[in-house]
């Protein structure tokens, strides 16, 4: 184990590259945070933002992630994981769950040669060592990416990324059959299209942003802009109990219809608040924030938020990832990446997400279905809602364990009355109860065309460990423009990019803070990508459209070489 130069002595010693490396092949959790080495392995039970989260950041630099999604004291918490430090600059390997793998390191045995290193930076003693090839930059899901996603991100940070030479890419690549040859293509173009728009991969421009974003972050800080205002919420609360009382009262009248959009439209605007105490962005307390989540998502609203919250925290760490990220995973009915025709291993579901009939039916359609299948986007979510809290899928040890109690209490209590009270005592005939109950939950459909509009038209390609968070998020999200007046209907969800950046930052502030960021992009010359919600939809039903497209070409291409086979 004492391969490399080891100083220090506990907490306070010096683990080389070469040692983490060999813990994480012996099973262990280890995360680099500021330095330290933290071993999390008997916090993964316990940790209110779930395992996926964590398992996500093995054998990574996490500072950022950490420091965007903790409190200061959940921050100081982690000091108690310490093993060791690491000195200098970290190169990230790939976690275990993204297809990573580790060599153990055994006394006397002989090594695995030592791997050619490909960084400009002058390497430190945590990083000289280092066992990238035994870490492969690779997709397991997709093996025929993998030599691609490898050698891309090994070339970028030597190269003007305008610049690109994928002919000696192909030159090397395995011969791919037809299909995987053309989904290849689209993955190399999609990949070099982002080289050509960001900043190079090369650690010193990498590092560059990372020291940028955290002295924003600290500005921001000092700005005051992590403080709630309370009196904005006391508006949202005004507009929700105007929304709400206009319900009741048109139920009263017996005007169905009416009252049932204003319930609606209730629940379009109760998700934004329950979006902000999910990312404890009102009091800044995980149980405070937590307890008020759960009122308005379960109590009010009939859906989980321990749910959200576990595909949310997912979602905010590899975002627009095909196998990982479970906001952009919806086989059969839509695909946002031709990468999803390859039935892709989602470690969320920890399923494999099936390219079947049906899929190869609803995404050829899927620009014209989009509208049509949110529209009843909120019935899904009570299934889903259901499926986390019958199973138990929560954290059922430390801090949030009994949240799971309290959420199953708000969703009988949502029952009585909505499902009792509303539907079934105040309205007298089944006709008019379908009704109530259809318009009430269609009218909700423009959060979903909100929450998808960030991300379904912004890139799917994977540039490798060597991008930095700050621009991954600016990469795969982005915002949308509207007059302040329509802040109110967007929730804050039109500062996604803002909020990938800082999602601790109260919503109502995203707006002060969208003048900073757009400097920090200016700086550091990473394109910040902002449009009008009318265009924001057009960009969206494009990409639908144009992995629709491809879905159809390889359906043709398929067919034509089953006609080709039966006839020779
Ligand atoms: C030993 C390491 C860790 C400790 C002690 C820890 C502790 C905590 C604590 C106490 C919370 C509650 C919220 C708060 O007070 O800030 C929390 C939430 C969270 N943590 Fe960690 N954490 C650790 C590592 C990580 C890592 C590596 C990630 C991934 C980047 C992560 C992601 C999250 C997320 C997404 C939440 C939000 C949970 C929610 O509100 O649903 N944590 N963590």
């Amino acid at each position: 184990m004492d391969k490399a130069a080891v100083s220090g002595t506990g907490r306070n010693a010096v683990l080389s590259r070469r040692q983490i490396e060999s813990l994480i092949a012996e099973g262990r959790t280890i995360i680099i945070v500021d330095q330290k080495v933290l071993k999390c392995d008997a916090w993964l039970p316990y940790h209110p933002g779930g395992d996926i989260a964590i398992r996500h950041m093995i054998g990574r630099d996490a500072t950022d992630e950490v420091n965007a999604l903790h409190s200061p004291e959940a921050r100081r918490q982690m000091n108690a994981y310490q093993i060791g430090r690491i000195e200098g600059r970290w190169e990230n390997f790939v976690p275990p769950i993204q297809g990573g793998k580790f060599r153990k390191y055994v006394e006397g045995a002989e090594e695995e040669p030592e791997p050619e290193q490909e960084c400009d930076n002058e390497q430190t003693s945590s990083s000289r060592d280092s066992s990238i090839p035994s870490s492969p930059l690779f997709e397991p899901a997709d093996q025929n990416n993998t030599r691609l996603r490898h050698r891309q991100s090994s070339k970028t940070s030597h190269r003007d990324p305008s610049v690109s030479s994928w002919s000696s890419l192909e030159e090397e690549s395995p011969k791919p059959g037809p299909k995987m040859s053309h989904l290849d293509m689209r993955t190399q173009e999609q990949i070099e299209l982002d080289l050509s728009k960001y900043p190079p991969l090369d650690p010193a421009v990498q590092d560059e942003i990372i020291h940028k974003y955290r002295l924003l972050n600290e500005r921001i800080k000092k700005e005051g802009l992590y403080q709630c205002r309370y009196s904005s919420y006391f508006i949202e609360l005004s507009r929700y109990s105007l929304l709400f009382g206009l319900c009741l009262l048109f139920l009263r009248w017996g005007w169905y219809a009416t009252s049932a959009m204003f319930l609606g439209m209730f629940w379009h605007q109760l998700v934004f608040s329950a979006h902000d105490a999910g990312h404890m962005g009102i009091t800044h307390d995980f149980q405070i924030d937590s307890v008020l989540g759960i009122i308005i998502a379960d109590f009010l609203g009939g859906l989980s938020i321990g749910w959200w919250k576990r595909n949310h925290n997912v979602h905010h760490i590899v975002t627009n990832s095909p196998e990982h990220d479970p906001d952009i995973e919806h086989l059969p009915f839509f695909a946002i990446s031709h990468r999803f025709f390859n039935s892709l291993r989602s470690t969320f579901y920890e399923r494999t997400m099936t390219y079947d009939a049906f899929a190869k039916f609803f995404i050829r359609y899927q620009d014209f279905l989009y509208y049509p299948i949110l529209t009843f986007g909120r019935f899904n979510l009570y299934a889903l809602s259901w499926e986390y809290l019958l199973r138990g899928l929560g954290p059922r040890k430390g801090i949030a364990r009994w949240h799971r109690w309290l959420e199953i209490a708000g969703q009988v209590f949502f029952w009585t009355w909505f499902g009792y009270g509303m539907l079934y005592k105040s309205i007298p005939d089944g006709w008019n109860r379908f009704v109530f109950l259809m318009i009430s939950h269609m009218v909700t459909m423009p959060v979903h065309v909100q929450i998808t509009l960030s991300h379904f038209a912004m890139s799917t390609a994977d540039l490798g460990e060597r991008e930095s968070f700050p621009q991954k998020m600016l990469r795969t999200t982005m915002d949308v423009d509207c007059p302040e007046w329509l802040d109110f209907f967007h929730g804050g969800l039109q500062f996604q990019a803002i909020h990938h950046l800082f999602p601790r930052i109260p919503r109502h502030n995203l707006r002060q803070t969208q003048k900073l960021v757009v400097e920090f992009c200016e700086e550091v010359g990473i394109p910040y990508a902002l449009y009008g919600f009318t265009d924001g939809n057009k960009q969206v039903i494009g990409r639908l459209g144009e992995v629709g497209r491809q879905a159809a070409i390889l359906a043709e291409c398929q067919r034509s070489l089953a006609a080709f086979g039966a006839e020779h």
